[in-house]
């Protein structure tokens, strides 16, 4: 099962960035060529019955295997960025996270409005991060049509926060 691999591989590492967070730590998976093949046809078979046409990735991590399954599918991949990053014109969300805040943009012209947009992200904590980047996607006209994660952190309920814009979620690990 890949949830056992993946459970196996990814690091905890404790107190970072501050005191009491216990940090999953991605990087050993990237490492693993056949496992990020394994996570991205994951994905890709339980989203077969989610239709959508983009998938959106939330920097930085977002990116990873935002842009791999988008490419593996053959769809496009939009980048959502922290404040001051993108170079054309954007829209903005401000929003807390389990060790901080910041704002996060994506470009106006990102998608066309009525896309239905897959939103991916490495990890799913507070669910502060995706619920600024649902709202900035509504802004744009798009429908969210569901969210990716490699892992989810439950006892933070971050997937009841996500219900109001999708049922659809998907993690591959949860803790
Ligand atoms: O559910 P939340 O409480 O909002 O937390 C989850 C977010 O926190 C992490 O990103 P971070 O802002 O640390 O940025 P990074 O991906 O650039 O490391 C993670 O990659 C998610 O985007
Ligand atoms: N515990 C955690 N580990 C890795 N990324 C995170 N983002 C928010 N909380 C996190």
């Amino acid at each position: 099962m890949i949830d056992n691999l993946l459970k196996a591989t990814i690091r905890d590492i404790v107190d970072f960035p501050k005191p009491g967070i216990v940090f999953k730590d991605i990087t050993p998976i990237l490492k693993n060529a056949h496992l990020c093949n394994l996570v991205i046809e994951e994905f890709a078979t339980r989203l077969k019955e989610v239709p959508f046409d983009v998938v959106a990735g939330i920097e930085s991590r977002g990116f990873l295997f935002g842009l791999m399954l988008a490419n593996h599918l053959g769809i496009p991949f939009v980048p959502i960025r922290k404040e001051g990053k993108l170079p054309a014109q954007t829209t903005k969300q401000s929003y807390d996270l389990e060790y901080g805040s910041a704002t996060i943009e994506m470009h106006t012209d990102a998608f066309e409005p009525g896309a239905r947009v897959l939103i991916h992200d490495d990890l799913l904590a507070t669910g502060g991060t995706v619920v600024a980047a649902s709202k900035l996607i509504q802004q744009l006209g798009g429908i969210i049509a569901g969210y990716s994660f490699v892992i989810s952190l439950d006892f933070l309920n971050g997937r009841q926060r996500l219900l109001p814009y999708s049922n659809q979620l998907i993690s591959l690990v949860s803790y």
